[in-house]
């Protein structure tokens, strides 16, 4: 696929208390593994996926935070510019069940309301589940989320998570294209995509950021050239 052919790019954050699945959901998606091994994020860690959703190819940039309180400070700083968030909690862990609320604040206080999706991982652990379905249903009701079950460790559900995302987005993007092609002038505002630094436990230095910066008049009204209208930090 070549660059050019890249227009629409999503960040995703996924939250969630530490060991709910997070890291291993992501890496089940991107790379098709998963690994039993609990190898704690620090701070924040990010990878990409490009799927076909609705005849648009789309790149999801999929943010791992880390679910520990003492990164707080760190991993606020890339909630910034997400389009969708994953609000992850575990089925054998009653404490990332109730802190869902609080974890769907953080985000909303640096992003407002974005397409989120309700997530309880580990389903393959139903005999030691300790929350009842009931409890979850009203949550998801309660938060205006879709609720998925997933198991990252028997590849249940996961690629739906993300689909659904990625086709709220697409949503999203097609209303506010309509809006401004309503409004516009015939040319389109900046583009600019931004990838802050990233440090896991694997890897202990940042690395440089990379912006990208596009403008212009639009050349043709071709339906996937229409998305680049948005102006948005990823
Ligand atoms: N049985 C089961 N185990 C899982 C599943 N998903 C993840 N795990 C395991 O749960 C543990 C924690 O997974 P991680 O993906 O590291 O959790 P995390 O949410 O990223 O944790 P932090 O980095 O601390 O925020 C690991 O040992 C995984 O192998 C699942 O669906 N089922």
């Amino acid at each position: 696929m070549r660059e050019e052919d890249l227009e629409i790019a999503i960040k995703v954050v996924i939250v969630g208390n530490g060991a709910v699945g997070k890291s291993s959901m992501i890496q089940r998606y991107c790379k098709g593994t998963f690994t039993k091994e609990y190898k704690k994020t620090i701070g924040v860690d990010f990878l990409e996926r490009q799927i076909e959703c609705e005849g648009e190819d789309v790149r999801l940039m999929l943010w791992d935070t880390a679910g520990q309180e003492e990164f707080d400070a760190i991993t606020k700083a890339y909630y910034r510019g997400a389009q969708a968030c994953v609000l992850a909690f575990s089925t054998t862990d009653r404490d990332s069940f109730e802190a869902i609320q609080s974890w769907k604040k953080k985000v909303e206080d640096e992003c407002g309301e974005i397409p989120t999706v309700l997530v309880q991982n580990k389903i393959d652990l139903m005999d030691q589940n300790v929350i009842e379905p009931e409890e979850v249903d009203l949550l998801a009701r309660m938060l205006g989320c879709r609720l998925l079950l997933t198991s990252v460790k028997e590849d249940v559900n996961v690629n739906a998570v993300f689909r659904h995302l990625a086709s709220r987005c697409l949503a999203e993007l097609r209303r506010e294209e309509e809006e401004y092609t309503m409004s516009s002038n015939g040319h389109h505002p900046l583009t600019i995509s931004a990838f802050g630094p990233m440090m896991n436990s694997n890897k202990s230095n940042y690395s440089n950021g990379t912006i990208v910066l596009k403008s212009g008049k639009i050349k043709n009204k071709k339906k996937k050239n229409l998305f680049m209208n948005n102006c948005r930090l990823l």
